[in-house]
This record gives structure tokens, C-alpha cells and sequence, in this order.
């Protein structure tokens, strides 16, 4: 039952922040949405707009909400999430503020980087990884069922 729930809270739902690039780039767009779907199946996603199809790399209605109240309210979802996952393979600014910003408020970390993609990634996320709160794994499109199953960094064992 610790799927969907939290640790001692059996009353309420895991709240997964998901991170993918918007403004970066929308490249991967299809692979949020499976990851998302995924999450979805441990807790509530907060962010599910990042996995929306609809969603351009123009971004979110900012003439009606504005950049700041996209920010404001992205950072307090961020701090009422029980765990951030984030795919960080298409390079994004916003994604990588997220990332820090999770770590200043010491929440567990789980990011996932797709080596096929040709791509390094920045040493600032790898160079993150403690092995512990912060957890950056490597992986293949056709690995993505197994890798949110696995038990080392899996976002929903404590
Ligand atoms: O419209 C938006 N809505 C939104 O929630 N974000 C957040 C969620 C994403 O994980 C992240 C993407 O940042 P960027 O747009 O710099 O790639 O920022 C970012 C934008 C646009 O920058």
C-alpha cells in the first residue's frame, strides 16, 4: 500500500512534481506523457500540464496568468510535493531551477537521462547525484516501465 500513499499517511495520496522541458524544447513531449501515466499510477502529479501534447514550447497561457504566477505557483507545488522526478535529457532552463531549488528544500530527486540522445548531461545534475536524496539514472526508452519499478531511486520507496 506504500504505492499511493504516504509513508505514514495512509490517508492521502504520494504528490509527485514532474519536470520536463517546456521552453527547452518539446522534443520529448511523448515520453512525459508515458512517464506521467506512469506516476499516476503511484500518486497525484502536480504538474500534468508538462505532459499535455497541447502544451507548445511557447509554454502556458503567460498573457493571462503571467511568467510570475506560473513561477509562484510551480515553487508552491514544488514545496508541497513528496518527491520531484524529472526527465532532463532535453536541456531546460526552468527544469534545472526546479532541480535546485528541490534540493534546497531537501527533497528526494529522482532524474532520468536518456544516453541515446547523443547528449551529455550538465555536471551540475549529474554531479548531484549523492546516491541518496538525489538519484540521477541512465536509461533506454524501452527500459521506462521497468526504471519507476525499480527499488534503488524508485520515488515511492522511502
Ligand atoms: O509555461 C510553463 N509552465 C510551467 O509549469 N513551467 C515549468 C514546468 C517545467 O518542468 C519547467 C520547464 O521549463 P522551461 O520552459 O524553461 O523548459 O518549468 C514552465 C513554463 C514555461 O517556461
Amino acid at each position: 500500500y506504500l504505492r499511493d500513499t504516504v509513508q505514514g499517511e495512509t490517508d492521502r495520496r504520494m504528490k509527485v512534481y514532474f519536470c520536463g522541458s517546456i521552453r527547452g524544447g518539446r522534443d520529448d513531449v511523448l515520453l512525459y506523457r508515458k512517464i506521467v501515466e506512469k506516476l499516476q499510477s503511484y500518486g497525484t502529479v502536480l504538474t500534468e500540464h508538462v505532459s499535455s501534447t497541447e502544451l507548445s514550447d511557447r509554454g502556458e497561457d503567460a498573457s493571462a496568468a503571467g511568467d510570475r504566477a506560473i513561477h509562484d505557483r510551480d515553487v508552491d507545488w514544488l514545496r508541497q510535493s513528496d518527491v520531484v522526478v524529472a526527465e532532463v535529457t532535453q536541456p531546460s532552463l526552468g527544469v534545472g531551477y526546479e532541480l535546485g531549488r528541490a534540493v534546497d528544500m531537501k527533497k528526494k530527486i529522482f532524474c532520468l537521462f536518456r544516453p541515446s540522445s547523443g547528449r551529455c548531461l550538465s555536471a551540475m545534475i549529474r554531479g548531484a547525484d549523492d546516491g541518496g536524496l538525489f538519484v540521477v539514472r541512465d536509461y533506454s526508452e524501452d527500459e521506462l516501465e521497468n526504471v519507476l519499478e525499480e527499488t534503488q531511486g524508485n520515488p515511492t520507496k522511502t
